[in-house]
């Protein structure tokens, strides 16, 4: 049955009442088919390599070539009305789809002398938005001046975290890309610091996958305990970046130069066991009773004299660190240039358009 104008219309206003973001593989195949539809093929010209929201539009739009107008307002209407259902907002009754508990994004809580950041971003996996990063900062500062003993982070639903937010490279301000490169590199800088200049334990219960820098700062923690369903994956070079989080420093420390080069120049995605033979995890539990068994001996921690923990902890520490903020600058100016390079912009264009995953 072909759609007529008032169908098409029709699905423009329903697209407008979605409450649900439907990704960017879909926002794509939907702006391509409008623009077909109501001004025929693709003429623009092509954006520059870093303008990267409006390449992947004029890739997408581009893709459909010579389609008539009618045929894109007819797979317009049938892509939205087989999203509608999915769309719909949840009755209030129910828990959202996407599973996320009140108290956004992260959810910092504080109980028996233990703060818990939890990123809780489920449906994305909990990569980590711009917001995210400065909620982390302000969490830690606080749990810095709070009667907690031990600092935890951890991630809601099946994965810990799967890194940056690759669509945080997405807005550019109007000073262009360069502004960009240098507004993160500043905000990571800052992020990277307050880890190393923590003053409590901090302790990751890697309760699911970790990717990028959810990996790289685990070199900063004083514990790490994950589920034997976790992984570590550090994939910057096909992502056409360069290690952050102090890796660069703490990996090769920890594990040895090769063992740290094949995770942080070729990608390889460590499981929990081998992560806990490299000493980056310090321990591993079943997935089935991981939180139990790390919270039991956590608040068993908590009842340490607090003063004594803290004086180890400052002793093992004091030495380094100096040396973890030279390496946190250059690494991250190194990033203000890799962020720069066609290589990065490639990598974050095909996330976007859905041809690459990890
Ligand atoms: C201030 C700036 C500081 C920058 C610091 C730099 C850090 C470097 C890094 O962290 S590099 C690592 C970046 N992360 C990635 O490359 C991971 C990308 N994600 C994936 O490859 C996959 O999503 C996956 C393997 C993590 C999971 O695959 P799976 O098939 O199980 O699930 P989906 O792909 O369908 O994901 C569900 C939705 O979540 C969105 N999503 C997942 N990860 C990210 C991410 N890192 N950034 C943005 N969005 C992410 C994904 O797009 C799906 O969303 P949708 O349902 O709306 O399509």
């Amino acid at each position: 049955m072909r759609a007529s104008q008032k169908d098409f219309e029709s699905a423009l206003r329903q697209v407008k009442l979605w409450k649900k973001d439907p990704g960017n593989e879909v926002k794509l195949k939907l702006y391509a088919l409008y623009k077909q539809a109501t001004e025929g093929p693709c003429n623009l010209p092509k954006p520059g390599m870093m303008d990267l929201v409006n390449k992947a539009k004029w890739d997408a739009w581009s893709a459909l070539g010579s389609l008539p107008k009618e045929t894109a307002r007819e797979n317009y209407v049938d892509l939205v009305s087989s999203l509608s259902a999915a769309s719909e907002p949840p009755s209030p009754a129910k828990p959202a789809a996407d599973g996320e508990q009140a108290g956004g994004d992260l959810v910092v809580t504080s109980e028996n002398h233990i703060t818990t950041i939890t990123f809780n971003r489920p449906a994305k996996k909990n990569a980590i938005t711009t917001q995210m990063y400065r909620d982390i900062m302000l969490a830690l500062q606080a749990a810095s001046k709070d009667d907690s003993v031990l600092t935890v982070l951890t991630g809601n639903g099946d994965y810990y975290c799967s890194g940056n937010d690759l669509t945080n490279f997405t807005d550019i301000p109007p000073g262009g890309p360069e502004e960009k490169a240098r507004t993160n590199a500043v905000l990571l800088r800052e992020f990277v610091d307050y880890f190393i200049d923590f003053p409590k334990p901090l302790v990751a219960v890697v309760n699911g996958p970790a990717v990028g820098i959810s990996v790289t700062i685990l070199g900063l923690f004083d514990l790490v305990y994950a589920s034997d369903r976790a992984t570590f994956h550090t994939p910057f070079s096909p992502l056409g970046l360069s290690p952050e989080g102090c890796s660069s420093y703490t990996f090769p420390k920890m594990m040895g130069p090769s063992k740290a080069a094949e995770m942080l120049i070729f990608g390889r995605k460590l499981t929990a066991q081998e992560a806990c033979a490299q000493g980056l995890v310090t321990e591993v539990f079943p997935d089935s009773t991981l939180q139990k068994e790390v919270w039991t001996r956590l608040r068993a921690y908590t009842k340490l004299p607090p003063n004594a923990v803290r004086t180890s902890r400052e002793v093992m520490r004091s030495k380094g660190r100096e040396r973890l903020h030279a390496v946190n600058a250059e690494e991250c100016e190194a990033l203000r240039q890799r962020w720069l390079s066609e290589e990065c912009a490639s990598a974050v264009l095909r996330f976007m358009s859905r041809k690459a995953k990890l």
